[in-house]
């Protein structure tokens, strides 16, 4: 495995005091190497989403370490630096955007607060990277197709060259062949920018097309890592992820 970018150790990620405090995360340990894709499965309320909200620094109350590229980043308060190696692409592309903000001026004031130059040309690009074209530079979401508004949402993650992106759900919202298009995007956007992914799906079929290794989290703890190679052969030490193979595979029978 190449250089580590991301490293985080015994995190601990808890919502609320005694007696209504919830422990979401419970001490993980995760090592992911700069340009490798990485995913996190598991089921609903296991801390998938929780532990790449502390990532993005959006964690209320954590403990542990983690370091991206070497910086640590402590309590909920990131560096400008670390703002801009690591970005977010959230679930909903309907939510994520401002109702009232054309595309451009999504990309022009990100461009600007991630103080960057020349912001006409890189619209136009970063337009271009994502496969929407300059055509849709003035467009309101409500002008937009879910795949097209998803694509301004990895344009706008992209606006700062960050390293490090984290993909939660990215493409639970779209129908399958859209699922599909944004998924075939993020995989060639990985390679040509040489960025690294942690990307949540509770979707193992999603994780496997997208991800070259993955945890599998239960009740806030990682019990099991594994590559794609043994998704594929189903192989796994945990008898919950055999299950979540198995059943995934039923599924993928049902769906063909
Ligand atoms: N702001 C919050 N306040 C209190 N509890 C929270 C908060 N956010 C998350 N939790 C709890 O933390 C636990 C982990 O939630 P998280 O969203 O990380 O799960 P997940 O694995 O991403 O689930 P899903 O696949 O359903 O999105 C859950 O029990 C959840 O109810």
């Amino acid at each position: 495995m190449s250089a580590p970018i991301l490293e985080i150790r015994d995190l601990r990620v808890w919502f609320g005091n005694p007696p209504d405090r919830v422990d979401a995360v419970k001490g993980v340990d995760l090592t992911v190497a700069r340009g490798e894709s990485f995913g996190l499965v598991g089921e609903s309320g296991s801390g998938k989403s929780t532990i790449l909200r502390a990532l993005a620094g959006l964690a209320p109350t954590w403990s542990g370490t983690i370091t991206v590229d070497g910086e640590s980043l402590r309590g909920t308060r990131r560096s400008p630096a670390f703002h801009r190696r690591v970005q977010m692409v959230f679930q909903d592309p309907y939510a994520s955007l401002h109702p009232r903000h054309t595309v451009d001026r999504v990309l022009s004031e990100t461009l600007r607060l991630q103080g960057m130059d020349d912001i006409d040309r890189r619209i136009g690009k970063l337009l271009d990277d994502v496969g929407l074209g300059r055509g849709f530079r003035f467009r309101y979401p409500h002008q937009l197709s879910g795949g097209q508004r998803q694509r301004v949402a990895v344009a706008r993650a992209l606006a700062g060259e960050p390293a490090l992106l984290l993909l939660d759900e990215p493409t639970s919202a779209l129908d399958v062949s859209v699922q599909a298009e944004i998924l075939n995007l993020l995989a060639d956007l990985r390679v040509e920018r040489g960025l690294t992914y942690v990307m949540v799906s509770h979707d193992l079929a999603v994780i496997g097309h997208l991800c070259q290794r993955l945890a599998v989290m239960q009740g806030g703890l990682i019990v099991d890592q594994l590559t794609a190679d043994d998704l594929r052969a189903g192989r796994a030490d945990s008898a919950y992820t055999r299950e979540l193979i198995a059943a995934s595979r039923s599924y993928a029978g049902r769906e063909a």
